[in-house]
């Protein structure tokens, strides 16, 4: 842990952020009114269907949009820097140094053409001064921590010599070989099947403890929250709509997204075979509505009224909060004719 890390608890402050993407030569929002916190030895799991705006908000993070493209307004202070005003040759120097970010397709993050040891040593390269031999020695220590067994084998592999579930190891180990303080994992198990999915949230969890790092971890999947993430926030249609720790959001949803998003999960105990589904999709960015709750078209039967004209957070207790007064009013259609 680097000493300015010791120095701030939260690693990341998020105010009020705004990213547009440019369409047709106009700009439209694709995430607004974002607000978040995350603290050292976190993990907080931002969780939404398709389209909710969850890859938006990393890539604003990590500076990864084409700005000619791109509007962002707010701030994004992390470790006391405002990330929207830094320039591209600093934040080259915080990517991969003291934010590791790992994706979705371990396949197109690795270089086909390059051996595993000089893929993981480039990023050694660029932040450290460690010596050849240093850089040589580390690369083995890093694919021995991601569970590699045979360190000095796969060392001289490229990726395509690998399975799934070891490319997204060496994923993991060129993000986590610089002991950065953050770490971003958009879907890292999506491309992996089950058991694999598994093993490695349990790699991503021990070396979130190892590292006494953060860890902001993006998923469509809330099984994945429960296993792996102490705090959650929910996305519906580029806004946080819930925030809380993880058995506030599973225990006592409060969104109407959030309760429907949790009912739509398979219930191996459920007497009825029948799956709940949400009507209706996430509006797209043109069809965003300016004012208003955008996930009242998916709940018609409630009623207008019910939903604020421009829906804020409010204050649940411990952390807790959920956009709009709707929650106060909402069930579930089928309990009305009960
Ligand atoms: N560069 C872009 N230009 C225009 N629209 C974009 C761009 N990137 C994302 N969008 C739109 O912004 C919205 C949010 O997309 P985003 O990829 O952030 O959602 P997501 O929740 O990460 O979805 P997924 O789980 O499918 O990755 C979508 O409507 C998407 O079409």
């Amino acid at each position: 842990m680097t000493e300015s890390a010791t120095k701030h608890e939260t690693i990341l402050t998020v105010k009020d952020l705004t990213t547009s993407f440019k369409i047709n030569n106009k700009f439209y929002k694709a995430i607004s009114d974002i607000d978040m916190k995350i603290k050292r030895d976190e993990i907080l799991a931002i969780v939404g269907e398709s389209g909710c705006g969850k890859s938006t908000l990393v890539n604003s993070i990590m500076g990864l949009q084409d700005p000619s493209e791109t509007k962002i307004t707010g701030e994004i202070d992390f470790e006391g820097q405002d990330l929207t005003k830094i320039s591209e040759a600093d934040y080259n120097k915080i990517r991969g140094a003291k934010i590791g970010m790992i994706f979705q397709d371990p396949l197109s993050a690795l270089n086909p053409l390059k051996r595993i040891e000089d893929q993981i040593e480039e990023v050694l390269i660029c932040h450290t001064d460690m010596s050849k031999q240093e850089r040589r020695a580390r690369v083995l220590e890093l694919l021995d921590q991601v569970g590699i067994v045979d360190p000095k084998r796969t060392a001289h592999q490229f990726p395509h010599q690998l399975s799934g579930g070891m490319r997204q190891r060496i994923v993991i180990a060129i993000a986590i070989a610089c002991k950065p303080d953050f770490i971003i994992a958009d879907e890292p198990t999506t491309a992996l099947d089950v058991t694999i999915q598994a093993q490695i949230l349990d790699l991503l969890k021990d070396i979130q403890k190892e590292n006494h790092s953060s860890i902001i971890l993006i998923t469509h999947d809330l099984g994945v929250v429960a296993e792996t993430a102490d705090y959650v926030h929910v996305m519906y249609a580029g806004k946080i709509v819930e925030k809380g720790n993880v058995d506030q959001v599973f225990n006592n949803p409060q969104h109407p997204y959030t309760r429907s998003l949790l009912k739509s999960i398979p219930q191996v105990d459920s007497e009825s075979d029948e799956l709940y589904v949400i009507e209706g999709s996430v509006p797209s960015l043109q069809n965003m509505p300016a004012t208003g709750d955008a996930f009242a078209p998916r709940i018609p039967w409630i009623l207008a009224s019910d939903h604020e004209e421009n829906p804020s957070m409010h204050k649940l207790g411990h952390g807790h909060e959920v956009r709009c007064t709707c929650y106060q009013d909402f069930y579930f259609k089928e309990e009305s004719d009960t």
